[in-house]
Parts: C-alpha cells; structure tokens; sequence
C-alpha cells in the first residue's frame, strides 16, 4: 500500500503509550484494508481466556470533559442538551486545533468518510427498498441539532474556534456542518458509553446484557482510542472493555489464536441498523434480522377483518388520522410506531411476534362485549399464543409487507451470488456497487424474516383450520358465534 497508511497507524502506537497506555506484546494493529475492514487489532501469539490486552489511562481518551474546549470555555459544552452534541463540538474543536492538538495522532487514523446511512445518496438509498431504516437515518434531526446547537455557538465564538485560537482559518457554515456532521458520525460508530467503575452499573440492560438505544443516548461519550480499533463481527467477539478508576481495560473473553482478529461486540443489531450506525454488514448478522410492520398496516388490516368502525378503533387504539388521542391500548404501551416482526430459532409461529403485536391484534378482534369486559378488568388479551383469527390477520399484514418490496428473494440472490475475491475487492472499491450490494444483504435479510413468517403462519393455519376461523368473525360479530368460546383475559 503506497499511502502513509501504516506510518500513521504506528505514529499513534507511539502516542498511545506515551500517554500511558500499556498495551500486550501479543496484539498488533493490522492493516485490513484487503477485508475492507480497515484498520483492526491482531493477535500475534495465542492469548488466554481473561488475558489483559490493552490498558488506557482514562485521561488518554476523548471525552467533552477532558478536551481542550472544557479546559478553556467548559461553559460552551455544558450548554449544550446532550452529551453526544458536547463531544461533537469538543472533537469539531480539537480538529481546528489540527497539530496542536493532544490527539492528534489519533485524528490522524480516523475516518474521513463513511458508508452509514447519512451519507447515501437518495439513489443508494432507493437501493434498500421498502426497509425501515430509511426512516430512521435521522440525517435531518442532525442537520436541525447542529444548525440549533453547534453553528450558532462556532458563530459566536470565532476567536475561541478559528485564528490565532486554533491556528485553522474561518470557515462557511456548510464547511462546520460538513465537519460537524463528520464528528457525529465518528461518535455514532466509534464512541463508548463512558460507564462509571464497574461497567453497566445505572443503566437497565436486558437478559442478555444489552441496554436501549435510549437508555445508552442519555450516557456520556467517549471516544477510547485503540478500544474503538476492535472490529465486530457478530457473535465472534473475544475481547471486552471493561471500566476502572482510572484506567479502562480491554481483556479477551474467550482464548484467542494467533493470527486471528480480536473483535469487539456492537450488539444484536439487525443488518439494516448496522449499515445505518456503523456502515458495513456482514452475513453473521442475519441471526438479528428484523422486518417492521407499521402501526398503521396492522390496524387497518385487523379492522377489515373485524369490519370495526372508526369509533371503536379510536376507542381501542387511539388510531385516527388527524389527531391520535389516548386511547386503552396506549395506557397500556402497547402502541407503538411499527412492530419488529423478528427471525425465528424454532418453528414455533408464534416466536417471531412481539407480545405488544400479538396484543394489538388481539384487541382489535374481540367483540364489543369482550372489548367492555376487558376494558373493566383493565387487562390486555392473553398474547402467549396464537389464535387463527389472530395468525390470519398476520398473515395478511405480512403479504401486504412483501408486497412493498419491488424485487423477490430470487432476483435479489441472483445479483451478488458467487464473488470472486478479486470480483468482492472491485465491488468494494466502487462506493456505488458497494452501497448497492450491502443494500440488497439488507433487504434480502428482511424479505426471507417475511418468507418464514409466511411459512410458519402458513403451516399454523393449515393445522388450525384458520382460514374458516377468519370466515366465522363476521358470523360471530352478528351474534352467531359458535359456542366454543375462546377464553382472551
Ligand atoms: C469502531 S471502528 C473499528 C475500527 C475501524 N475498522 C477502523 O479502521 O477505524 C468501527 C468501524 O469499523 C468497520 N468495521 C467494524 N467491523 C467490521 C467488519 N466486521 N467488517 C468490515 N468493517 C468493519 C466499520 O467501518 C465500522 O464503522
């Protein structure tokens, strides 16, 4: 590789340790770039389960409260609404201040560009179909959170941002946004949450460790140089960090062979979230596939086959066009935007479908007496398993999904079957054949989530006689309803 690739990653080993970090004789920092994974950590000899790897001062890090900007105008970032604004404007500081800066060397191996979501152009993102995660890119809540933020601060601080201040020249305000948004982004892939000692001590995590996106939006940020080298990979992770008093330290978790890759762990993030936060996707994460159905869809199509009025709905869902009012499922959480329809690990139907979506439905297809008498009992119709009624309306939901979708799994498989490396490596090289092809990986992975769904609620109905089920609603909604009463609270 002719480029200073390799003397910029061994300049920052270099300030690393003189910063104080101490890092094992037994990884390195590897060029990837024939992976098109960049840079990432190595292990040069075989490690042992609960190794130290790496040990960084937590001074070394970058964080709003350790940067420049906080020791000269802390008041700039402490008026600022959150914390990952605050590290984009310290870091959007102390890369004005270019060589003066104590992290330079470690700007130096960071990215300039990126494939996340923010940066495709509409014809890339055209590319993902009818996914979900178009709508959530957040590109212009950014664009508005920098305009509000960030610009009019830089504006009015010119001396503390340009000039003799930083040594960098003025710049247009779409060169701050451009620089701002650059930052951002760098956060959004690269940044950790800077737990106390201890690790997730404070924040609610799930059962298998993991916290929300919200819960982890409101911790600070910091960016922990080397740490953020680790790639990921899904499940392979073998390394994790883990927070002291004063130092953080990376341990592998498992034994690791030389010549393998140390791989961190970003989450059971579904391949449409891991191309929007950390712009790369790779087929280990298909396991976390997910397709999201909106609110919307599912009401409509519970309501035709419940042939319920509008009133009702409103009553049942707060579901009206123009103003949504509180309604009983709301009180309940049950609404929400859309619902993740996830993969299944069993051929269980019912697996895939959240209890908030099995909920929803439910409701929406009890009669009005049920309705009165849940509603005075104020519970929520049983959601451990399926009805016909209910996988019928599925069903239903799930082919008006596919139906958005404008190519099949079959013409999607047919594009990018069967790469050479060399054919992989020019793909790659090509930002619009790369995007293109990590955009079909996505909407491949929620087509066949689809697919199952299909299958699954298929063989359920076919076992279940639910297509007469379906018939028999409107009978019984007339007061012919068969004996058999389904007990729902
Ligand atoms: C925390 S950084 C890891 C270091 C990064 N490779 C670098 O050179 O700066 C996260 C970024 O690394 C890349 N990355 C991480 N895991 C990857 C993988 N398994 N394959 C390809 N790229 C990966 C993505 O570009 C991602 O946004």
């Amino acid at each position: 590789m002719e480029d200073d690739f390799d003397a910029r990653s061994e300049a920052f080993m270099a300030w690393l340790k003189q910063s104080g970090a101490e890092i094992s004789e037994k990884i390195q920092l590897a060029d990837l770039r024939t992976q098109h994974a960049g840079r990432g950590v190595v292990a040069l000899h075989d490690i042992a389960e609960d190794e130290p790897l790496f040990t960084i001062p937590r001074s070394a890090m970058l964080t709003s409260a350790n940067s420049s900007l906080a020791q000269t105008h802390p008041s700039l970032l402490s008026a600022l609404p959150d914390p990952w604004l605050a590290l984009t404007l310290a870091m959007l500081h102390e890369h004005l201040l270019g060589a003066s800066s104590r992290w330079s060397p470690y700007f130096a191996i960071l990215p300039t560009d990126f494939d996340t979501l923010m940066f495709w152009t509409d014809d890339e993102l055209a590319e993902l179909q009818a996914s979900a995660v178009r709508h959530k890119i957040g590109k212009e809540a950014a664009d508005a959170a920098f305009r509000e933020h960030i610009l009019p601060v830089v504006r009015q601080h010119r001396d503390v941002f340009f000039g003799a201040a930083t040594g960098a020249p003025e710049l247009p305000d779409a060169e701050i946004l451009a620089l701002a948004h650059r930052m951002g982004s760098t956060i959004m892939a690269y940044a950790f949450d800077m737990e106390p000692e201890g690790g997730s001590a404070g924040k609610e995590v799930d059962e298998e460790g993991y916290a929300s996106e919200e819960e982890d939006e409101a911790l600070p940020k910091g960016m922990v140089p080397l740490a953020d080298m680790l790639n990921a990979d899904a499940d392979r992770n073998n390394a994790k960090l883990y927070y002291g008093t004063d130092v953080v330290e990376m341990k592998a978790i498992k034994a690791i062979k030389a010549g393998e890759e140390i791989f961190n762990d970003y989450g059971p993030l579904p391949r449409s979230d891991l191309l929007r936060r950390y712009g790369y996707v790779s087929e280990r994460y298909a396991q976390w596939d997910v397709i999201e159905v909106p609110r919307a869809m599912v009401i409509d199509t519970a309501r035709t086959a419940n042939k319920l009025d509008d009133t009702a709905i409103e009553e049942r869902a707060g579901y009206r066009l123009v103003d949504a009012t509180l309604s009983y499922l709301d009180d309940h959480g049950i609404l929400e935007e859309g619902y993740d329809i996830t993969n299944w690990t069993t051929p269980d139907a019912r697996e895939g479908f959240s209890d908030e979506l099995i909920a929803l439905v439910a409701t929406l297809l009890l009669d009005d007496t049920e309705f009165a008498r849940l509603k005075k009992k104020q519970k929520l119709p049983k959601t451990e398993k399926l009805t016909p009624e209910i996988a019928s309306v599925l069903m239903e939901v799930v082919k008006k999904r596919a139906a958005e979708y404008p190519t099949s799994i079959v013409e999607d498989e047919g594009t990018d079957i069967g790469l050479s490396h060399e054919e992989f490596m020019q793909t790659m090289r090509n930002r619009f054949l790369r995007r293109k092809a990590m955009a079909v990986q996505v909407r491949l992975g929620e087509k066949k989530v689809l697919q199952k769904a299909e299958e699954l609620l298929g063989e359920y109905l076919r076992s279940n006689n639910g297509t007469e089920a379906t018939a028999n609603k409107a009978l019984e909604r007339d007061g012919e309803r068969p004996s058999k009463k389904r007990k729902v609270a």
